[in-house]
Parts: C-alpha cells; structure tokens; sequence
C-alpha cells in the first residue's frame, strides 16, 4: 500500500447471490488511490467496474454481499462504518459520485435548486442564504446559466443535466469523487466539454479522483494511475503512462489495440474475440484463457498472481513470471 493513499482497497470481494449461485463480480481486488491523484478504472463491461464503485459508495443492490476485503478511506474502514454515519458524515461530504447521465439521479418533480438545497441540508448547518451563494458558485464552476434553479431535470440537456450533476457531487468539497462513466451517452463535442470542467475542477480543488470507463483512450487525458480489470480480477495497474506504453497483459495490449488512432484512419480496427466468462463459474486458472491469444497449458490450471515489474508497474500473467 502507498503511504499517502486517501483509498486503500485491500482483498475486495463482492459476489451477488442468484438462483444459480453467486456472481462473483469482484474477486480479490486490491488497489489504492494516492492522495490528490486520478485513478482511472478500465474493462468491457461487465468486468466488475461499477460494482467497485458500489461497494466504496455503500450503494449495492440488495443481492450483493460483501464476502471479504477492506475499503480504507482516511485509514478507516468504511464497510465497517454504521450505515446511518456513513449518510451523515461521508457520501457526498468527503466522497462523492458522478454517476452516468442516464442514472437518472436527479428527482424528476423536484427543481434544480431544491435538490441542491436538500443535499447541502442533509449535511450542513448553513442559512437558507448561504447554501444559496454555495448553489450560485457551484452552478458558475460548471458553466451553467442562473436560470436552470428554476427549471425541474425534464427541462435541461443531457450535458446541462450532467453539470448539475458534477455541481451536487462537488457543492460539499470532497475529498474523493468517483465518476463512473460520466460522459457515456453524451454526444462528442458535449463529452469533450464534461471532461474538460471536470479536468479543471480538479486541477483547482485538489481532490482525488476514481474514473470509471469502458474507453481507455478517455484515461490518457486524464488519470495519473490506471487499473485494468477483467472478469472482476486486476490484470494489471500502473501508472497510465507505463499502461499506455509497455502494456504487459495481453488483454490490456487488445484493449489498447481497439482504441481508433486518428492518424492511421484507415487501419482496421480490431475487437477482442470471444466473450468474458460466465462469472458464476469462472475459468479455474486465468479468467482471460478462453480469449488470450498467447495461452499457455498452466493459464488454465494456475490463476497467475499480481507481480511488480516496477514499484508503479504490476501485472497478473505468466508470461511476466
Ligand atoms: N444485481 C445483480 N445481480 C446479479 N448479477 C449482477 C448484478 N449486478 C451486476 N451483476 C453482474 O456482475 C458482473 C459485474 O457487473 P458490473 O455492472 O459491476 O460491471 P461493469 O464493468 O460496471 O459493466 P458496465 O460497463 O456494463 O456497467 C456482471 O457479470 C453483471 O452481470
């Protein structure tokens, strides 16, 4: 673990109970987040990645159980936290979260303003007129007109809507934000706008971050470390620059390879073959054999183990041995 790591996820296990047996969703994820740093989470869907977020959040359906592992926030950990404690003193005052646009977060009957008001309320002690003159900041960071506090959430853009968003995750300071997908379902131009005044926010304030997507390109501009997932395992982490140069698992090499370069317009892009297992009952050894191109006979009987090859650089695959 890094010392100066504000989250420290250590042997994290999620499952969600079925009729068929436990979806194993994250299985034995450990990785930290350095204080004041992006940490950018990548995998197709499926992977696991908004079940991680669920878990720090403390908002999991009702299937999920926690089967093992630690969520150190500030040293504490959080899954041990009293649900009514966690509400009052860490959602949305020291970590927070920028969900997708099309989560539909924001109460369809109530105004922009009264939403902001109740989330400033639930958590602070503050006159009606300084929860206003947060509000009128806050609407101002993300470049949003005065005139959407009184307009309800039908009323706005998807990208007007995903300001609001940024601007409740962000009126009470915290220390930690996760945006999960943030930008999918936004058009190009208006994605490029979100990421942009997220970029800056955070340059300015000074928090850290988590940042969930399925696009790994969207990480280059972004995160300082990233973690890939698959199958809900690590395959590997690093800082984004070792991940984007000396890519070390293969999945992460096809992950890479699928990513359009815009000066080789013509290269024909490739997917990555096959489907992710069946989670219920995952492949006994590497739960990417089924699809690696460069298995070997103990892939499937040997689940490789996350390795260092720098102090930054890990990766879980038996060529790296
Ligand atoms: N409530 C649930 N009950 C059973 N299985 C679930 C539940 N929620 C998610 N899963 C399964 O858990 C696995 C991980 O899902 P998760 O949503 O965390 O992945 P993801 O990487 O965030 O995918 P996406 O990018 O599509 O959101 C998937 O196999 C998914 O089908």
């Amino acid at each position: 673990m890094i010392d100066s790591a504000i989250l420290s996820i250590k042997g994290l296990k999620t499952y969600y109970k079925t009729r068929d047996g436990y979806v194993k969703a994250v299985d034995d994820v450990s990785f930290d987040v350095p204080k004041g740093s992006v940490v950018g989470i990548a995998g197709e869907s499926g992977s696991g990645k908004s079940t991680i977020v669920q878990s720090i959040f403390k908002v999991l359906p009702k299937n999920a159980e926690i089967k093992d592992g630690k969520i150190e926030f500030e040293g504490k950990d959080i899954l041990k936290i009293d649900e009514k404690i966690f509400n009052k003193e860490i959602r949305w005052k020291k970590i927070s979260w920028i969900p997708q646009v099309s989560m539909d977060v924001l109460d369809p009957v109530y105004k922009i303003k009264d939403q902001l008001l109740e989330t400033i309320f639930a958590h602070e002690d503050m006159s009606k007129a300084e929860a206003m003159e947060l509000i009128v900041n806050q609407l101002k960071a993300v470049n949003l007109p005065l005139d959407v506090l009184d307009r309800y959430p039908f009323e706005l853009s998807g990208g007007q809507k995903q300001r609001v968003i940024i601007a409740t995750a962000l009126l009470l300071n915290p220390e930690l934000v996760i945006a999960d997908e943030p930008t999918t379902a936004l058009d190009v131009i208006v994605q490029a706008q979100i990421l942009n005044i997220i970029r800056n926010l955070k340059n300015e304030r000074k928090f850290s971050m988590i940042f969930v997507t399925h696009d790994l390109a969207l990480l280059a501009g972004i995160s300082d470390y990233i973690v890939i997932l698959y199958a809900g395992k690590v395959v590997e982490m690093g800082r984004t620059e070792e991940v984007f140069k000396s890519p070390l698992h293969p999945y992460t090499q096809l992950l890479l390879k699928s990513i359009p370069d815009i000066r080789k317009r013509k290269e024909k892009l490739q997917g990555i073959p096959g489907e992710p297992p069946d989670l219920i009952n995952p492949p006994q050894g590497c739960r990417f054999y089924p699809r690696c191109p460069l298995a070997m006979d103990i892939c499937k009987r040997e689940e490789p183990q996350l390795i260092n090859v720098s102090p930054t650089h890990y990766v879980a695959c038996h060529l790296r041995k």
